[in-house]
């Protein structure tokens, strides 16, 4: 099954087990000062060697500098940065060539003009990641537990029998939880998921049973969704066949 699940804001060794025994595909880890998930350079160093080779490693940063995100790589070597922040196209791909690694630009959407923004980064970045707009004043750009409109982004996935099967060009984030992954992904197809508030017991205090029951959710709707891919294969499959005798 093709989905990635991500699973954001993990700052301890025992929330982090938790997501990779889950299956998460991609662990994030924040370097942002003012969020109740940040975590410091040593100990994201040490979460980083615990998940190696278990899970993508993800580091999300917010408008940080070469510098900043320099020392991240030196020091944890994330498999993927996430730009949070006020990025443009320009500034993400010149951080993907500088840093040669893959890039997941967030972009908040509110209203369609929003998602047709979002196509302006499609050749900079390598990865978009669909997010909540914050709301005005908010602190934090992300990681607010606010969903959008899901339905705005209906036609990002190409519907059809291969809507699971093609390259992965966005992750779908914002106010998700384990009771409401399910829908989304029903809404959207979108062929990856991105939690955090949504899998806490408070800011920043991840719940190792709402980790796993988010990704069992997740896993649960994309099974459905790759039944109904294999029907409809299985009927312009026979339909093709009838056309020809
Ligand atoms: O989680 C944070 O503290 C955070 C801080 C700054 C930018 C982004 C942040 N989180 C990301 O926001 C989305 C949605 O989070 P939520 O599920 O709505 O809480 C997700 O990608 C987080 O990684």
């Amino acid at each position: 099954m093709s989905l990635d699940i991500k699973i954001c804001g993990l700052s301890t060794p025992e929330t982090l087990d938790a997501a990779l025994g889950a299956g998460a595909d991609l662990v994030g880890l924040v370097f942002f000062a003012k969020s109740p998930r940040n975590v410091t350079l040593d100990t994201a160093r040490r979460l980083a060697a615990r998940a190696r080779g278990r899970a993508s490693l993800v580091a999300l940063t917010v408008d940080a500098t070469d510098a900043e995100l320099a020392a991240i790589i030196e020091k944890v070597s994330p498999d993927l940065l996430q730009l949070h922040g006020h990025e443009g196209p320009e500034r993400v791909a010149a951080i993907r060539a500088r840093f040669g690694r893959p890039v997941m630009k967030a972009v908040g959407i509110a209203e369609a003009a929003d998602v047709a923004a979002a196509r302006a980064y499609e050749g900079a970045a390598d990865r978009l990641l669909l997010d909540a707009k914050p709301p005005r004043g908010a602190m934090l750009p992300g990681g607010n537990g606010l969903p959008f409109d899901w339905s705005l982004i209906a036609d990002f996935t190409p519907a059809g029998p291969d809507m699971l099967d093609g390259p992965k060009p966005f992750m779908l984030s914002g106010g998700l939880t384990p009771e409401t992954v399910g829908e989304a992904l029903r809404l959207t197809r979108a062929p990856g998921v991105d939690v955090s508030s949504g899998v806490e017991s408070a800011p920043g205090v991840k719940d190792p049973e709402r980790i796993v029951a988010f990704v069992q959710a997740a896993r649960a709707a994309a099974r459905h969704a790759r039944g109904i891919a294999t029907s409809v294969r299985a009927v312009s499959r026979r339909a093709a066949e009838d056309m020809k005798t």
